[in-house]
């Protein structure tokens, strides 16, 4: 058995633990043999491989970052790409399975490959925690924390100089980052995508909180639009896959705030920082549990299925329930938080 890794899409703390557990559990117990795939997809089309064995993973589990590189690349453009010759390429590199470690976007592509006949099993990765089909993403706990971090600053530094700070987190088109950092660092309103507020309704929050002499703090999530808003903000053109790059809302919204309340405002996009270094502990145990798991999986040929937590459990479902609709933040949890708003 001889099994290929790759990671695709954005990267994720916590990546590096997926690919130590898979390794570990697959040599030891089922006599596995690893091969990397260098970035994402990529490496997969172009036949680009990295030795992996136990002492490559070696100390990985609390790096940052992922070995292997990744990229947003489509397996199934390009000369060399489709399933036709991704077969052919894994079969010239006697690979016969792989282990697809990204979000909903690999995830999707992942099946696509599964349906054509390819061997290949999923693993849920993503700061955003959109995937549907489990609990929670790796990556998620520790987006959330550098987050909660970076708000407890910001609060204060606009306390000292009694200003409206509007944090932008990330978390592409649902809002759990936000809810989560919001909620821990005690935010006064959060804007999440699943939510969209008026200008007044936002200034209505903000002034409650300066009328009781504290300084504003705000959480808005990348994707957030103001009610009537049809597609999020985006200035920054477009992604490898085409679509628009999110990011930059709270640049619009703390002028916004300012001109109608007259409270001194400032944004802070925190940006890739919320993907950036060492996993969480409660990270690196997901991940390194779900790694374990995707070398099981492979062993038991589940193909087109995704390693996934439920509850305490590791599980496995099929990818096509899992990518089938974005987790997205239900309206119960928005207002649970939104009593401590203003
Ligand atoms: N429907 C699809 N079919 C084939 N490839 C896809 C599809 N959706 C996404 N991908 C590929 O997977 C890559 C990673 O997806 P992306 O959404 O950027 O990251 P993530 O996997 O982290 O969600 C995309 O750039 C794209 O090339
Ligand atoms: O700057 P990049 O790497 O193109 O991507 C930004 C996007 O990637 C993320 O950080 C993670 O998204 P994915 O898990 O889908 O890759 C999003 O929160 C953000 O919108
Ligand atoms: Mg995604």
């Amino acid at each position: 058995m001889r099994i290929g890794l790759l990671t695709s899409g954005g990267d994720c703390p916590g990546l590096n633990a997926v690919i130590r557990g898979a390794v570990l559990k697959g040599v030891r117990t089922h006599d596995a043999e690893f091969v990397g795939f260098r970035y994402g997809w990529r490496g997969l089309v172009e036949g680009d491989t990295m030795h992996v064995d136990r002492h490559t993973v070696r100390g990985i589990g609390r790096q940052g970052g992922t070995i292997l590189g990744s990229s947003r690349t489509n397996p199934f453009e390009g000369e060399k790409g489709g399933p036709d010759n991704i077969r052919k390429t894994m079969s010239e590199l006697g690979v016969d399975s792989i282990i697809a470690i990204g979000g909903e976007g690999t995830l999707t592509a992942a099946r696509r490959l599964a349906d054509a006949g390819i061997n290949v099993v999923g693993v849920p990765k993503t700061i955003d925690n959109d995937l549907g089909g489990t609990d929670y993403s790796f990556g998620f706990d520790t987006a959330v924390e550098i987050a909660t971090e970076a708000i407890d600053r910001l609060r204060t530094t606009a306390e000292s100089h009694q200003r409206c700070i509007v944090a932008e987190v990330m978390g592409r088109h649902v809002g759990w980052i936000a809810l989560h950092s919001g909620m821990a660092s005690g935010a006064h309103a959060i804007l999440i995508p699943e939510q969209p507020k008026t200008i007044d309704e936002i200034c209505g929050w903000v002034e409650s909180v300066r009328d009781r002499g504290r300084a504003p703090v705000l959480v808005v999530s990348e994707g957030f639009k103001f009610a009537g808003m049809e597609d999020a903000h985006s200035h920054k053109g477009l992604d490898a896959f085409n679509r628009p790059r999110l990011g930059g809302i709270s640049e619009i919204l703390a002028p916004m705030i300012e001109e109608r309340t007259g409270i001194e405002s400032r944004s802070q996009v925190l940006g890739h920082m919320q993907r950036g270094g060492e996993p969480s502990a409660y990270d690196r145990v997901l991940a390194t549990r779900l790694g374990m798991a995707a070398a099981d999986s492979v062993h038991q040929q589940q193909w087109g299925s995704m390693v996934a937590l439920r509850g305490t459990e590791i599980v496995s479902v099929s990818i096509a329930d899992a990518v089938h609709e974005l987790n997205t933040v239900p309206a119960a949890r928005y207002d649970e938080a939104a009593i401590l708003f203003g």
